[in-house]
């Protein structure tokens, strides 16, 4: 800002007055300030950049660590998609605009009002210009900003879509081709993606008017600037060099009123996406931990039990219940086996000990202790379990085990896989350092279910839930893996949980509940069922006609 005093110096008394001397003098002053002035240049992008940045690192592990612990109703409320769209590309624009305002809301505020106050200085007559050309341009960026800011805003909710579509596609890949659907996929990824650009193009382009308005108001305000103070020179009251500092200050008045406005035009958008963010930060799980004060413990010496007393559960938004009055006890080393057709309720049943849901009704009991008076964390640490789906993790045999006990030695996970039937394949594909790929890709459905399993028997635990693990299993498979467990010491300290849909895996359970529509319609051991129990006879008879029923 000191530049355009030097010059006005230079010319008037350099120049005009032929002193070479004062000319380098004012030149090497020139020098200096410049060198200033782009060290502090520097040093401004330099912090705005890294704060920005240690902004956005420290909201996406926050995003991460509130997203994890979200229940399975947050992640239905949100979505995958936008959960993703809103750790990075939300992140992104809170950067990029924390940069912008680092770098110019604190600068122009501070041009605008220095170079005003010089420019007076110089020639308070011509700064009269300025009442003509700051509301014009006072007016051009409010009517850009009007239309642009409500179109920066949708741009998120957008993108939003494109990453749902893309998700599904990528997740989708082998149904939609087996489908033949490439085209039917394609015009929906086109469809969002064109409308994503449609907005996009609208929005950059009114900004883009900022730039061709803002040269015009300047190169009118110049001519004005010129045309005025030529008739104060024409009448000796000012000098050429004064109009030369005036014209490099009006530059920067109207440059830095320009940023300023631009920040207006930036700073909504990275709102939207500041409240897309606090949505999630201030979201609370639907299951939480009870006051700390007022938590129980588990008793590590108590015996493993597992109860349910009058349990219901509803799915928010279902109209009936999804778990209707169940009820049932089992001690360490017996197996409970819950069987029954699809959409009975098999699951749901499983998932609440864990308590991935909060019940409406009744009580859930591990080792002796009421779930939702223990903290999730110690609660996860008494369970083990293999989901229907199994979920392996990018890495290799040994760091998926790992998951599950991190303090497992190599022999207790050839032990794990030995039990799991898993041993021969591990020792062909490689032994425990064999690569996993993403979602155990490289391994079959059947193979990736007994890592799975493996992985859950290496856990200590006082109950060990299978959710429908061994149906991807022959039965031979299936039986000597059941018999395997069975033997296993700690296993026999422990309740388990078995989820099945064949007869012959549930056979030898201690006690089996037989479910349909939520409701157990009949509990007991095989036998006692094979003789009383409708549904289960019903099953049986089923496997039997399918050449299933080996144990029946
Ligand atoms: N997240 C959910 N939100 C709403 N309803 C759900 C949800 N998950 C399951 N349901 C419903 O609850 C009922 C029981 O589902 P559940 O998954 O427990 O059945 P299941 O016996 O395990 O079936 P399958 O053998 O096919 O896995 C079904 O009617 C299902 O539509």
């Amino acid at each position: 800002m000191y530049l355009p005093t030097i010059t006005s110096d230079l010319i008037d008394k350099g120049i005009a007055k032929n002193d070479t001397s004062y000319i380098w003098n004012q030149g090497v002053k020139m020098m200096i300030v410049s060198v200033i002035g782009l060290v502090a240049a520097g040093g401004n992008v330099y912090f705005a950049s890294t704060q920005a940045m240690k902004v956005g690192q420290k909201l996406r592990s926050q995003m991460f660590s509130k997203v994890v612990n979200f229940s399975s109703r947050e992640f239905t409320d949100f979505g995958d998609a936008s959960l993703i769209t809103r750790t990075t590309n939300d992140i992104i624009q809170i950067q990029n605009v924390m940069v912008t305002i680092l770098r110019m809301m604190l600068q122009s505020p501070i041009m605008l009002i220095a170079a005003g106050f010089l420019a007076y200085n110089r020639e308070h007559k011509l700064t009269l210009i300025f009442a003509i050309s700051i509301p014009i341009l006072a007016v051009c960026v409010v009517a850009i900003m009007y239309f642009a800011v409500p179109l920066f805003k949708s741009i998120q909710k957008k993108t939003d879509r494109i990453n749902l579509v893309f998700r599904e596609g990528l997740t989708g890949v082998r149904v939609i081709r087996a489908f033949n659907q490439d085209k039917f996929e394609q015009d929906r990824f086109d469809g969002a993606n064109t409308d994503y650009t449609h907005t996009a193009t609208k929005a950059y382009t009114i900004v883009s008017f900022m730039f061709p308005v803002m040269t015009l108001i300047l190169s009118g305000t110049n001519i004005g600037i010129i045309w005025l103070g030529g008739h104060l020179i024409a009448d000796m009251q000012m000098q050429v060099g004064n109009l030369v500092a005036f014209m490099t200050y009006a530059t920067q008045i109207l440059m830095s009123f320009m940023m300023l406005s631009m920040v207006f035009v930036f700073v909504p958008r990275a709102q939207a996406s500041a409240a897309r963010i606090n949505q999630v930060l201030n979201r609370e799980s639907s299951v939480s931990d009870v006051d700390e004060q007022q938590q129980l413990s588990f008793d590590d010496n108590k015996p493993a039990t597992l109860s349910f007393n009058d349990v219901s559960f509803k799915y928010r938004g279902a109209e009936k219940n999804a778990l209707s009055n169940v009820n049932f006890d089992v001690q360490a080393g017996q197996t409970i086996a819950v069987i029954g057709g699809t959409g009975s309720g098999k699951s749901t049943l499983v998932n609440l000990i864990p308590r991935l849901f909060n019940i409406d009704h009744g009580s859930i009991k591990v080792d002796g202790v009421e779930i939702s008076q223990v903290s999730q964390h110690d609660l996860h640490e008494k369970i083990s379990i293999t989901q229907q789906k199994a979920v392996l993790f990018k890495g290799t045999i040994r760091s998926n085990l790992l998951y599950g006990n991190d303090d497992a030695t190599d022999d207790d996970m050839w032990k794990a896989l030995e039990i799991a039937q898993a041993k021969d394949f591990v020792n062909e594909s490689g032994g425990l350092d064999a690569e996993v790929e993403q979602n155990g890709d490289n391994f079959s459905g059947g193979q990736r279910q007994r890592l799975a399993i493996a992985r859950t028997i290496i856990k200590p635990a006082s109950i060990y839930v299978f959710d429908d693990s061994f149906s991807a299993l022959d039965f031979k498979t299936d039986a000597k893996l059941r018999m395997a467990l069975k033997k296993d010491q700690q296993v026999q300290q422990a309740v388990t949980v078995i989820v099945a849909q064949r007869v012959s895996t549930v056979a030898d359970a201690n006690l089996i509940l037989v479910m349909e529509d939520g409701q157990v319609v009949g509990q007991g051991t095989h036998q006692e069922l094979k003789d009383n129990n409708k549904t289960y006879r019903q099953i049986i008879d089923s496997q039997i006609e399918e050449g299933d029923g080996t144990n029946a």
